[in-house]
């Protein structure tokens, strides 16, 4: 055998172990990491709060900073809303602008669709539950499946939400919503239907409240505090 040939050999004999030692090592953590994650059910944790408090911003922070994903439960209605033979479209559309909150069979659906479809193991559930009927729909359907958290409350004035709203609005969201009819019979649902289920669950400790008057960087710091306290990374 020459030299170059034994050099060839040694070198196919080293990548080869190396291959099988770092295939096994990687392959005996990776199952057990799956294996466990698939164990576990999916955290989750409702982010509530007035029109404009400013969830869905500080939803987009937290999905860039702790690898959550992001459902609002808002979005996936008007997603619904817009996918062609839709049977839900019109009574979604009538809902929305009238800032009623739609029946929780159609809402909860999507939640769980969207929860299916990801590989995350995380979930931010924006804007849901928004009354008792979202409440008990949930408790029927996904709240054995989950491992719910706590509640993320942005507590914010009615006139900040208002004049925020407004000016997306202005700026062209495109929403059928950010005007001051439907805005003041959005505030009246949240008064009247949001705001009881957000006391039943600080009944239950189970509230994270932050001031959400505050620019969105300040909010976000005192956000992060709660994530890391709740053990996030
Ligand atoms: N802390 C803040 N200060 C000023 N403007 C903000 C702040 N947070 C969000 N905004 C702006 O206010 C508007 C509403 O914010 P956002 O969409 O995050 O609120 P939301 O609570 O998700 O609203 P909705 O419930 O109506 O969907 C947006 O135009 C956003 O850019
Ligand atoms: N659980 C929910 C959430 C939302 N809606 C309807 O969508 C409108 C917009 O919601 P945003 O969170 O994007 O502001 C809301 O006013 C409701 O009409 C719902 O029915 N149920």
């Amino acid at each position: 055998m020459n030299k170059l040939t034994l050099n060839v050999y040694a070198y196919w004999t080293r990548s080869t172990i190396n291959y099988f030692f770092d295939f096994n090592k990687r392959s005996v953590t990776t199952i057990a990491m799956e294996g466990m994650r698939s164990l576990e059910k999916p955290k989750v944790i409702f982010v509530l709060g007035g029109p404009g408090a400013g969830k869905g911003t500080q939803c987009s922070k937290i999905v860039e900073r702790f690898k959550f994903e992001h459902l609002s439960a808002g979005d996936l209605l008007r997603a619904e809303r817009a996918r062609e033979g839709s049977e839900y479209g019109a009574l979604i559309d009538e809902y929305i602008r009238n800032g009623k909150i739609v029946p929780v069979e159609v809402t909860c659906s999507l939640l769980e669709n969207a929860m299916k479809k990801s590989s995350n193991n995380r979930f931010l559930v924006d804007g849901f539950p928004r009354n008792q009927d979202n409440l008990d729909g949930w408790n029927r359907q996904m709240s054995d499946k989950v491992d719910f958290q706590f509640v993320l409350f942005f507590d914010c004035p009615e006139d900040v939400c208002v004049a925020r709203c407004l000016t997306r609005g202005q700026s062209g969201s495109g929403r059928l919503d950010d005007n001051i009819e439907s805005l003041k019979k959005r505030i009246e649902t949240y008064n009247n239907d949001s705001m009881p289920i957000i006391k039943y669950f600080e009944e239950m400790g189970k509230v994270e409240k932050i001031d959400a008057k505050y620019n969105a960087d300040d909010i976000f710091t005192k956000v992060e505090k709660i994530f890391y306290k709740s053990g996030f990374q």
